[in-house]
C-alpha cells in the first residue's frame, strides 16, 4: 500500500497517454531525414529508397522530447522501407551508418529499441489538417505505399486510443478510491472505464485498412534469420519484434488494473510472455505506469471484499467489455489476416508453388509464427475467465 500511496503522483501525470503529440517540424537541419520520410511511398515503390545517399547527421540540435520522437518516427519509418523495399525476396542484411547510428542514439535516449513501434507509427505519427474539428480533420505523418489502407490502419488504431483515454484517466481515481474506501466514486470510476472499453470497440469497427508486411521484424522471421547489423553500432545483427497494436499500453493496462493474468492454468505460457515482450516496445512513461499500477492494491480483492454488488457488477462490466473488444479483435484478425492468407496459400497450391515460399511476412509474425490466433483466443479466454463469480462474491476473503 506504502508503495502505491507514494506512486501516485506518476499514476495522476500520466503525460504520455494524453494523445497531444502534434511535433510536426524539426530543426532546418534535419531536412534530409524529414523530405526521405515524406516522399516514402514514392521512394519505395521506385525501389529508390536504398540509393538515396543520406549524410550521418548528428543528434545534437534535437531539443527536447517530442523533437527526438518525431526524429525516431522519420527514421523509424525509413528503416523500414530501408529494410523492406523488395518485399520478401530482397532482404538487406545490413543498416547503413548513416541510419543506424542516430536512430540508435535517439532510441536509446528514449529507451526504445531501434525499430518502428506502435508508439511512433501511431501515436506520433499523425496531425490535424485543420486546427478545429476532429476525425476528418486527422491526417498522417508520415506513411508507406497502400495509400488510405495504412492510413486508416493507423488513424484507426488512433481512434481506439483517444477512446481509451477516459477509462485511462479513471484508474488514478479508482486506486484513490481503495485506498480511501470511496465506494461510490469507485462505482462511478469503473463505469467509466467499462464505457471507455466499449467506446473503444466501436472506434474498431471504423477499421478497413490492413496492417502492413512493412512494419515486420527481423526477429523470428524467417526471411531475415539473423536480424539486423547496424553499422557501426553494433558488430552482430540484432532482432526485434515488429510494430504491432500489442505493443499498445491500453488493454495492458486494463488487463492489470483488472487483475487479468494470461499465464494462468492451462493458458500457454507463450501469451503472458509475448504480451511481457511488448512492454519492452512501449514508452518508458508507459512501462512505469503499468508496474507502478501493478505493485498498487488489487481492485479484484477490494471489489470482493466490499461484498457490495454494485461495485461487483460494476467490475464485471469491464471485464466482459474488455473480452468483447477481444472477441471483436479476433473476428478483425480472421478477415485480414486468415481469410487472405488461406486464399493466398489455396492460389499457391494450384499453381502448383511451395506454399512457405509465398506466405505473407504478416502471416508468420509477432508471435513468432506459433499461430496468433491461439495466442489471441487464449488471452480472450483468460480475460472472460476473470469475471467474479456468485460464489467468489460470498466466500468472505478477510
Ligand atoms: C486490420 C487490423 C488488425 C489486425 C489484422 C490485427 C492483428 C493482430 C494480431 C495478428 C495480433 C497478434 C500479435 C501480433 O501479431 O503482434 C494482434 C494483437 C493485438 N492487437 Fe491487433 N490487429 C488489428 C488491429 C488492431 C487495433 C486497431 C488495435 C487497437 C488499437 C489492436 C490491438 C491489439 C492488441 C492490444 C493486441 C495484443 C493482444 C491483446 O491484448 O488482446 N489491433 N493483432
Amino acid at each position: 500500500m506504502k508503495n502505491i500511496r507514494e506512486n501516485i503522483p506518476s499514476l495522476k501525470a500520466t503525460p504520455s497517454f494524453r494523445i497531444s503529440f502534434i511535433q510536426t517540424e524539426l530543426p532546418d537541419y534535419y531536412a534530409p531525414w524529414m523530405n526521405v520520410a515524406a516522399n516514402l511511398p514514392h521512394l519505395i515503390e521506385g525501389h529508390q529508397l536504398r540509393r538515396e545517399v543520406m549524410p550521418l547527421l548528428s543528434t545534437q540540435y534535437l531539443r527536447g522530447h517530442r523533437q527526438l520522437r518525431l526524429a525516431r518516427l522519420a527514421l523509424g519509418f525509413i528503416t523500414m522501407g530501408y529494410v523492406w523495399q523488395g518485399g520478401g525476396r530482397q532482404t538487406v542484411k545490413i543498416l547503413p551508418r548513416a541510419l543506424a547510428v542516430p536512430y540508435c542514439t535517439i532510441s536509446e535516449l528514449l529507451d526504445l529499441p531501434p525499430i518502428l513501434v506502435y508508439a511512433d507509427c501511431v501515436l506520433a505519427n499523425w496531425k490535424k489538417r485543420d486546427p478545429c474539428g476532429y476525425v476528418e480533420n486527422l491526417d498522417i505523418l508520415f506513411s508507406f505505399p497502400g495509400g488510405d489502407s495504412n492510413k486508416g490502419f493507423f488513424l484507426v488504431s488512433l481512434l481506439v486510443e483517444a477512446a481509451a483515454a477516459a477509462g485511462i484517466k479513471a484508474i488514478p481515481i479508482i486506486v484513490n478510491a481503495i485506498l480511501h474506501h470511496g465506494l461510490c466514486s469507485l462505482e462511478t470510476a469503473l463505469q467509466d472505464v467499462a464505457l471507455s472499453i466499449c467506446k473503444m470497440r466501436e472506434a474498431f469497427k471504423l477499421i478497413h485498412g490492413k496492417c502492413l508486411d512493412l512494419i515486420a521484424a527481423w526477429k523470428d522471421n524467417f526471411l531475415m534469420p539473423e536480424g539486423l547489423v547496424y553499422e557501426g553500432v553494433w558488430d552482430s545483427p540484432k532482432q526485434f519484434f515488429g510494430g504491432s497494436a500489442a505493443q499498445s499500453s491500453t488493454l495492458q493496462c486494463f488487463d492489470v488494473l483488472l487483475g487479468i493474468q494470461h499465464s494462468w492454468g492451462s493458458v500457454p505460457r507463450f501469451s503472458a510472455e509475448y504480451l511481457g515482450c511488448m512492454r519492452d516496445y512501449m514508452p518508458a512513461a508507459h512501462r512505469a505506469f503499468i508496474q507502478t499500477l501493478a505493485s498498487g492494491p488489487s481492485l479484484r480483492q477490494f471489489v470482493l471484499a466490499t461484498g457490495d454488488a454494485g461495485l461487483h457488477a460494476a467490475f464485471n462490466k469491464c471485464v466482459s467489455a474488455l473480452a468483447d473488444l477481444r472477441s471483436y479483435h479476433i473476428q478483425i484478425a480472421t478477415k485480414y489476416i486468415t481469410i487472405p492468407a488461406g486464399r493466398c496459400r489455396a492460389e499457391q497450391q494450384q499453381l502448383g508453388g511451395c506454399v512457405h515460399k509465398g506466405t505473407s511476412v504478416l502471416s508468420e509474425r509477432g508471435t513468432g509464427g506459433t499461430g496468433f490466433m491461439r495466442f489471441l483466443k487464449a488471452i480472450r479466454d483468460t480475460t472472460r475467465k476473470a469475471q467474479l463469480t456468485e460464489q467468489e462474491a460470498t466466500v468472505p476473503t478477510h
